[in-house]
C-alpha cells in the first residue's frame, strides 16, 4: 500500500502520449495549442480612423485653418484615398485606411458641415489624435500566440484574424468509463430488488465534460472471460480506461488479475486513503493505454476521479494544474485511522474572505447522495488524528 503522495507522483509519471492533430477553429476553445500562431501582418495592418469625422493635416490646424474643403468620404473597406490639397479633408468612417497625406482625425461632433467644407468647433486637438497607428500593437512576424497556450476567447480570436482556419491541437485522449458488477442495470432499466442502477460512470462522463472530454460508457458483467475479451478491445481502441468495481477483495474482484493477464503493468495498487483504499492503476508499455481501476464504491470513485484522474487528465492535455486551495475547518474533527481522510465539505466565505469548510461526513463511501450537500472534499493527511477548527487544510472542489 503507498501514501497518498507517492501514488499522485506516480500517476503523474505516467501522463498519456497525445499527438498534436488539425482541429477547426471552431472547436479550438479550451484546447492546448501545439504550434505557434505568427502575425500575417502588423496589428493593425494599417493606420485605422477610430472615430467619424474629418482626417486633415494638423499643420494646417496650427496654423490657424478652422474650414476645410472635404475632397471625398474614405469608408472603411475601400481603398486608400489621397488627400489632393493640403487645405483641404477627407470624411472618414471608422474602420477606414488613413488617407494619404492627412495625419489627424476630429470626431463630427467637433465639427460642422455645409456646402461641401467642414469646420472645426474645438480650438484644441492633438497631432495624430483618433488614429490606431499601424504596426502599434504586434509587428508582421511576431508570435502572437505560443504553442502550450490554453486557446480563450480572445486567442480564437486573433488565429482568426490571422486566417488560422485550423489550428494544431493537443488531441483529446480516447476515453472508455466501464462499470463492472452483475448487480448494476442501466439507467433506463428497472432493477429487480437485488440490483442498482450504474450511476458511477455518468459521475466520471460529466467531470470529463467539464474538461471538454468525451467519453463512451461501458458495461461488463463480473464474468473473467467476458472482462478479458472486452477490456482487451476497450484497450486497442483507447488512451484511458476508467473502471468502476471489482478491485477489492471480493470473490467475484477479477480487475486486477485480468489487466495483468491483458499486459497492463500495475504500477500499484491500494493506496492509504479513506474512502478509495483499493484503489488500482497501471499503464501499458510505453504509456501508450493508461488504466484507473476505481473501487466501486460511489464516494471512492467520486474522490478518485478528483484527486487522481483530473490532475492527470489535465497534465496530459498540456492544461496549467488547478490551483493548490485550502480551507479552513468550521469545527474540529477527528479521524484516527493512519490514512489520508477525504472529508466531503461544504464551503463558505467569510466575511474576512477566508474559505472555511463544513464538514458533511455523511454514512460511509456508498452515500452519495450526501455529496449532493458538497461541494468540495479536504484532504486530512494520514499522520494526524486530531483536526481543529480553522486548521488550513488542501481542498478539492468538484
Ligand atoms: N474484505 C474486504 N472487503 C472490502 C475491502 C477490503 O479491503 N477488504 N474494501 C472495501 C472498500 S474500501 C471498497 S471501496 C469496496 C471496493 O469494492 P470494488 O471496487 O471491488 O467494487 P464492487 O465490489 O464491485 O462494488 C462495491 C460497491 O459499489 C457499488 N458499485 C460498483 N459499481 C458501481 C457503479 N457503476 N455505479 C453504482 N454503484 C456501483 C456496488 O454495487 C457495491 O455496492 O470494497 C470494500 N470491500
Ligand atoms: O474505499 Mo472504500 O471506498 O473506503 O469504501
Ligand atoms: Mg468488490
Amino acid at each position: 500500500m503507498i501514501s497518498v503522495i507517492d501514488a499522485t507522483a506516480t500517476i503523474q509519471a505516467h501522463l498519456l502520449r497525445l499527438p498534436a492533430e488539425t482541429t477547426p477553429l471552431e472547436a479550438a476553445t479550451g484546447r492546448v495549442l501545439r504550434e505557434p500562431v505568427t502575425a500575417d501582418r502588423d496589428f493593425p495592418p494599417f493606420d485605422r480612423v477610430t472615430m467619424d469625422g474629418i482626417a486633415f493635416r494638423y499643420e494646417a490646424f496650427a496654423g490657424g485653418q478652422r474650414t476645410f474643403r472635404i475632397e471625398g468620404t474614405q469608408f472603411a473597406g475601400q481603398p486608400q484615398q489621397t488627400l489632393q490639397q493640403p487645405d483641404a479633408c477627407w470624411e472618414v468612417m471608422t474602420g477606414a485606411m488613413l488617407p494619404v497625406g492627412a495625419d489627424t482625425v476630429i470626431r463630427y461632433e467637433d465639427i460642422k458641415t455645409a456646402d461641401g467644407q467642414a469646420t472645426i468647433l474645438v480650438d484644441e486637438l492633438t497631432s495624430g489624435q483618433n488614429i490606431h497607428r499601424q504596426g502599434v500593437d504586434r509587428r508582421a512576424g511576431d508570435v502572437l500566440i505560443p504553442a502550450g497556450q490554453v486557446l480563450l476567447p480572445a486567442h480564437i480570436a486573433v488565429a482568426a484574424t490571422v486566417g488560422k482556419a485550423t489550428v494544431q491541437t493537443t488531441r483529446l485522449p480516447r476515453v472508455a468509463l466501464i462499470s463492472t458488477g452483475d448487480e448494476l442495470v442501466g439507467v433506463s432499466e428497472t432493477p429487480l430488488p437485488h440490483q442498482i442502477r450504474q450511476s458511477n460512470t455518468w459521475m466520471i462522463r460529466a467531470v470529463l465534460a467539464g474538461l471538454g472530454i468525451q467519453a463512451s460508457l461501458h458495461h461488463i458483467h463480473d464474468d473473467r472471460q467476458t472482462l478479458t475479451e472486452e477490456l482487451g478491445r476497450l484497450l486497442a481502441d483507447n488512451d484511458l480506461l476508467i473502471l468502476s468495481g471489482g478491485v477489492s477483495a471480493g470473490k467475484a474482484d477479477f480487475v486486477p488479475d485480468v489487466l495483468t493477464v491483458l499486459g497492463v503493468q500495475r504500477h500499484f495498487h491500494q493506496v492509504a486513503q479513506r474512502p478509495g483504499k483499493p484503489l488500482w492503476f497501471g499503464s501499458t508499455a510505453g504509456d501508450q493505454q493508461v488504466v484507473f481501476a476505481l473501487p466501486g464504491n460511489p464516494v471512492s470513485t467520486t474522490m478518485c476521479v478528483y484527486r487522481y484522474i483530473v490532475p492527470h487528465l489535465r497534465a496530459s492535455v498540456g492544461l496549467p494544474a488547478a490551483p493548490a486551495l485550502t480551507a479552513a475547518l468550521a469545527r474540529d474533527f477527528t479521524f484516527k485511522p493512519a490514512l489520508t481522510f477525504f472529508l466531503p465539505v461544504r464551503l463558505s466565505v467569510a466575511t474576512d474572505g477566508q474559505t472555511t469548510a463544513e464538514p458533511l461526513p455523511g454514512s460511509g463511501s456508498g452515500d452519495f447522495a450526501n455529496l449532493m450537500d458538497a461541494d468540495a472534499f479536504l484532504e486530512l493527511p494520514a499522520d494526524q488524528s486530531y483536526f481543529a477548527r480553522g486548521e488550513a487544510l488542501p481542498v478539492w472542489r468538484f
